[in-house]
């Protein structure tokens, strides 16, 4: 198992947000994260990034426990993130901001060079300020800068919220590559879900900060399948 969480419990200062979630990521896999709006899965991708305390639970990822380790050890082990907004660093161009991205590892310049190679995108864009890229462009930093950790797993908060069609299309490819290439990937969706279950393997719902169930993808393709899970009563069935 890569990712193994389990029964955590999490939230901001005395407000507890996470009651228990739990579910399991194995390596190349990509996980759908469901669930209607409020319902924790920003705060999930958090406290499994570091950025919020673990009350109780666990996070195992390749075997060491990832409890209380600060936002930046957690990504030095390897587990990237992405998050759903304020994801770009506004005032600095887009080179900048990959610098910044890779400025922890001693290989910067080669780490940047190869992400930088897949995506002539950012290429073009290397001298303009992020504030002035579109939607789509400004995700596609965002993502590039944390695959500059090449990172094991990696948790994308909603990258495709708002976005045109064709980069939804253009970033569901990217991933799907990258996870046929080894690393794993939590899916936080919300817009067009659909899309991202056709290349997912595994489907965690959360509701009320708890995981209510996990089921394979492509069983929420079936006509209806997804409205009637997404309306009714749940339990967990890990
Ligand atoms: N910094 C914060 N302080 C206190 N409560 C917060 C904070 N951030 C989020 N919350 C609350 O935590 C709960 C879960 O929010 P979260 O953003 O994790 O949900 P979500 O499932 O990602 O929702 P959405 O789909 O709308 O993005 C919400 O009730 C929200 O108001």
């Amino acid at each position: 198992m890569l990712l193994k969480v389990t029964k955590i419990k999490s939230g901001y200062g005395k407000v507890s947000i996470l009651h228990g979630v739990d579910f399991n990521v194995l390596p190349g896999q990509i996980i759908t994260v469901l669930g209607p709006n409020g319902a924790g899965k920003s705060t999930l991708m958090k406290a499994i990034a570091g950025q919020l305390p673990v009350s109780s639970g666990t996070i195992e990822f390749s075997g060491t426990l990832t409890n209380g380790l600060s936002a930046q050890e957690v990504n030095k082990l390897g587990i990237g993130y992405v998050p759903q907004e304020q994801n770009v660093f506004a005032e600095l161009t887009v080179m900048e901001n990959m610098k910044v991205a890779a400025m922890p590892f001693k290989d910067a310049g080669s780490r940047v060079d190869r992400v930088m190679d897949h995506f002539p995108i950012l290429k073009e864009r290397a001298a303009q300020m992020a504030s002035t890229l579109s939607g789509g462009e400004r995700q596609t930093l965002a993502i590039s800068a944390a695959l500059v950790a090449e990172p094991k797993v990696l948790l994308l908060d909603e990258p495709t919220a708002g976005l045109a069609p064709i980069f939804v299309d253009r970033i569901i490819e990217w991933i799907t590559e990258l996870a046929s290439e080894g690393m794993a990937v939590v899916w936080v969706v919300e817009q067009d879900p659909e899309k991202i279950l056709t290349v997912s393997q595994m489907t965690c719902f959360i509701e009320g900060g708890r995981s209510t169930a996990w089921l394979e993808s492509e069983i929420l393709l079936e006509p209806g399948r997804l409205q009637q899970m997404l309306l009714e009563d749940k339990k967990c069935s890990k």
